[in-house]
């Protein structure tokens, strides 16, 4: 049972310092942040502010130096043993010797599905980023944007409630993203997951979000959490609308009080 007030991760005092030949890199420091379920939250900052670094630690690619983070109130490491996410990768990742529904299968492999469960989670989640027929296309046999589709549905086939998604969309045109990003909407809409969304573009934030993430630069912190005001209920129209534009405008003021942070 989903409970919208659960929450599905949470850090308190997050820090995160890389030690590399060159001295300490501190990409991390200070993150306070819950995220409760059914929400749909951007990352947004300059790059190499930690918003990757972030994302890795909650699906734990990496472990925290300081503070604690939580998911679904367990450590990230008992999480990610039960499968808590699915992770889309900035490119799409899929391997190129495999089929579609070859590459969507290979998670349902790891962890043990039967056959048939395999093949009725591969229909549905194909059906769900709008793919079906293409399960047997290699993916070179697909455009980008069908690719990044794919790549979606390989993360949504074991039922993760949790969605990591690092810059899915940001080596797409404005077309193709425009119309991923509707399609994701609807998706989030229709099965309640919470989505945690990495970009570097402050319209697709505003339009995506319930709740944007607005990062400074290295050491990475949060300088502002903004809940939106937008209906769930989004037409791409909504970016002409003085409420999206006022929430934009914040999220720039932002980046900007972050940037300022660091000539200090
Ligand atoms: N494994 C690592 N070892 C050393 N430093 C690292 C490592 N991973 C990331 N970093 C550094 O940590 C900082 C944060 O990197 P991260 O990839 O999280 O940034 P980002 O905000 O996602 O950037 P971008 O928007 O460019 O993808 C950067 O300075 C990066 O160089």
């Amino acid at each position: 049972m989903s409970n919208t007030n659960e929450s599905v991760v949470s850090a308190c005092n997050l820090g995160l310092t890389f030690h590399t030949s060159d001295g300490p890199v501190t990409a991390l420091t200070d993150v306070n942040l819950d995220i409760r379920r059914g929400d749909f939250v951007s990352f947004i900052g300059p790059s190499g502010c930690g918003k990757t670094t972030f994302l890795r630690t909650i699906a734990d690619l990496e472990k925290p130096t300081s503070g604690t983070i939580l998911v679904n109130g367990m450590t990230p490491d008992q999480a990610r043993r039960k499968g808590a996410y699915g992770y889309v990768f900035q490119a799409a990742a899929l391997y190129p010797w495999r089929t579609i529904e070859k590459n969507i299968a290979l998670p349902l492999e790891i962890m043990g599905y039967p056959a048939s469960e395999q093949k009725a989670r591969i229909e549905r989640t194909l059906d769900l980023v709008n793919l079906s027929g293409f399960g047997k296309k290699y993916p070179w046999q697909l455009s980008g944007g069908m690719q990044q589709r794919a790549s979606i549905a390989r993360a949504l086939a074991f039922d993760a409630d949790l969605l990591l998604m690092d810059e899915p969309f940001g080596a797409l045109d404005e077309i193709v993203r425009d119309h991923l990003n509707e399609q994701l909407l609807k998706l989030w809409e229709r099965t309640n997951k919470t989505i945690c969304f990495v970009t570097h573009s402050i319209p697709e934030a505003v339009y995506l979000s319930t709740k944007i993430v607005v990062m400074s630069p290295r050491p990475g912190r949060v300088t502002d959490v903004i809940e939106s005001t937008l209906p769930r209920e989004r037409p791409l129209e909504i970016r002409e609308s003085a409420e999206f534009l006022k929430i934009a405008h914040r999220v720039r003021e932002g980046l900007r009080a972050g940037h300022s942070y660091e000539e200090h």
